[in-house]
């Protein structure tokens, strides 16, 4: 592949690496969405060999809650990865839109993130950062995991967007080693966002937002669009001890996704 083989559209994203466009390529009429990295941007933040591997990882997985990585290209001073578009655009958009998803939506979310994440986990890969940012949507409304690791910001920039630390489970905060169960406690802070609108421990500043999560100082609004089981699921994901929280594999059996999920 060369440039010469895209036509290029409007600009979906842009982030320290560089950005992305909706394309077109020329012979098959195929709608892709065409991110360009500068390589001097790479070699300033020694980012060439994560990005391989990060490449190789993404290119490997085949999952259909995954966006896919068709392939890539570069000249001289840019690489191009061409990368499945998603027509929905992002979650984290419609989320806003509507303030929060019904339990059917959220539930359905949340089990399609579950399938995803089983898949990832099976083939040894966590570091899916899956905060709304990084989630899409496809032209049917189905979530996609594009995995932005690249700090890729999307144009409409999230107010906390750039060092969040709402959906860092404690270990993270606290920096130290994590495993898979990571993404388990993120599920259970995504799952209260899609149904609350906000996350469950955001505060006026980061510090506080610290001390909320290591306390897991969690309290539900009194709603009646929330379901005792959606707020025991979540009371079983946001954890401290990384060990008791539910497995992917129970999350998919719980009566509330059972009940919910399509
Ligand atoms: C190999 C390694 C670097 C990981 C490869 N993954 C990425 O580069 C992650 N990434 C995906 C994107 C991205 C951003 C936006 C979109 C979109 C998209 N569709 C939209 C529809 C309406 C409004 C905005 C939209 N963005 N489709 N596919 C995308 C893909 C940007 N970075």
């Amino acid at each position: 592949w060369s440039i010469n083989d895209f036509e290029i559209g409007k600009r979906l994203g842009q982030g320290k690496f560089g950005r992305v466009y909706l394309a077109r390529e020329a012979k098959s009429q195929y709608i892709v969405a065409l991110k360009v990295i500068f390589k001097e941007q790479l070699e300033k933040y020694r980012m060439h060999h994560q990005l391989k591997r990060e490449m190789e990882i993404q290119r490997n997985l085949r999952h259909p809650h995954v966006l896919r990585l068709y392939g890539w290209f570069h000249d001289a001073e840019r690489i191009f990865l061409i990368l499945e578009y998603a027509h929905g655009g992002e979650l984290y958009k419609e989320l806003h839109r509507i303030h929060h998803f019904s339990e059917k939506q959220a539930a359905t979310y949340i089990a399609s993130l579950s399938h995803a994440l089983a898949y990832c986990h099976e083939k040894h890969v966590i570091h899916r950062d899956i905060k709304p940012e990084n989630l899409l949507l496809d032209h049917e409304g189905r979530l996609k995991i594009a995995d932005f690791g690249w700090s890729v910001q999307s144009q409409n920039k999230r107010h906390t967007l750039c060092g969040t630390l709402d959906y860092l489970a404690p270990e993270m905060v606290e920096n130290k080693s994590h495993d898979y169960a990571v993404d388990n406690w993120t599920l259970g802070v995504l799952c209260y966002e899609f149904l609350y609108g906000a996350p469950p421990f955001e505060a006026d500043n980061q510090a506080d937002t610290f001390r909320r999560i290591m306390k897991v100082d969690l309290t539900f609004p009194s709603t009646p669009h929330v379901s005792t089981d959606a707020k025991v699921l979540i009371m079983q994901l946001l954890v401290k001890d990384s060990a008791k929280r539910l497995s992917l594999e129970k999350i998919l059996q719980h009566p509330w996704i059972i009940k919910n999920a399509d």
